[in-house]
């Protein structure tokens, strides 16, 4: 393991924003931190990245701990902090080769990396602009250039793709998936397509406390529950349908049902009986596993 969170507490104040949290990540995969609003992702990545302490528990990146070696954790983790700080005055060229200045490097080993760095990040036409006549998602591109600069083996990104068009969002998400390849990258976010879409692992979080810590798919895998949709040319009522499973109208109001049951060829025969006995004329019956969403929702309810 690459990452290691052992046990770490946080209070500010009277509030434990985070409470004996332990995960752990490896290298050659991502791992979405999944949490609502407040849930503690964070503080986590601040406690992580040593910029905060936590009032108990252990860090460990790469065998070193944020508190005894900040020097050797900041030189291990590249951050991409939410609101993605830059100095907007600077150039892009310039901004990196100065970041790359604080982490010691210099000369020809500084430059060829901030080359190397423009070019994956795809802002080499960029590189003589000024930061704050880019676009947010070319902003982003900086951010992690910068997060980067240093070749660290651990990445931290804080919600990377919040506010991002369509065309950035898929842009900067192949961007994290290729760096994510030979290194340990944890993406902190509360899009579950973004986790979906390309999360080995996932760590749901909600008021400070870890509720789930798995691969994606064994977390989607256990949930045998199926989702059944119906929907008639008549009006539905709850009730018809309570004894097959929790049910609620769908999003085309009263004329379609959404059913939860545990045995889909069980709850499809019991629709039909419904259908049949009360001759309502069916549009359509549908079926699908549950969406990471779903069990989001379940679990941090
Ligand atoms: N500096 C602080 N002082 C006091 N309380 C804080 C501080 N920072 C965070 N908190 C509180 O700790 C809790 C966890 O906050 P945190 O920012 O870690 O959540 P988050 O999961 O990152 O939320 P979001 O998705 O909204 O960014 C929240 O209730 C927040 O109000």
């Amino acid at each position: 393991m690459s990452l290691e969170v052992s046990q770490l507490t946080k209070l500010y104040g009277n509030q434990k924003a985070l409470d004996e949290v332990s995960f752990s990540a490896t290298p050659g995969r991502i791992l979405g931190f999944l949490g609502p609003n407040g849930a503690g992702k964070s503080t986590t990545m601040k406690v992580i990245t040593g910029y905060i302490s936590a009032n108990s528990g252990v860090v460990s990146v790469m065998g070193k701990d944020p508190v005894n070696s900040p020097k050797e954790v900041s030189k291990l983790i590249g951050y991409l902090p939410e609101h993605n700080p830059l100095y907007l005055d600077m150039y892009v060229r310039e901004f990196l080769e100065f970041s790359g200045g604080l982490y010691g490097m210099s000369g020809q080993t500084l430059k060829s990396r901030t080359r190397e760095m423009l070019n994956r990040t795809g802002l080499e036409p960029e590189q003589h602009k000024k930061i704050g006549q880019l676009s947010k998602g070319y902003r982003q591109r900086v951010g992690l250039a910068r997060a980067l600069i240093h070749d660290p083996q651990v990445i931290i990104l804080d919600e990377p793709t919040t506010g991002l068009d369509p065309n950035q969002l898929v842009e900067i998400r192949s961007l994290i998936q290729e760096v994510a390849k030979e290194k340990t990258l944890i993406l902190s976010t509360h899009i579950m397509q973004e986790v979906e879409a390309i999360c080995h692992d996932v760590v749901i979080i909600n008021k400070g406390k870890i509720l789930a810590s798995d691969s994606l798919s064994n977390l989607k895998s256990g949930v045998n529950e199926v989702q059944l949709i119906l929907e008639t040319e008549e009006e539905l009522q709850l009730e018809w349908f309570e004894n097959i499973g929790p049910v609620t109208f769908g999003s085309k109001g009263t004329s379609e049902v959404m059913i939860s049951c545990q045995d889909a060829t069980l709850g499809r025969k019991a629709v039909m009986n419904i259908v049949q006995a009360r001759s309502l004329n069916l549009i359509s019956l549908n079926q699908s596993k549950k969406n990471l969403e779903q069990i989001f929702r379940e679990i941090t309810r």
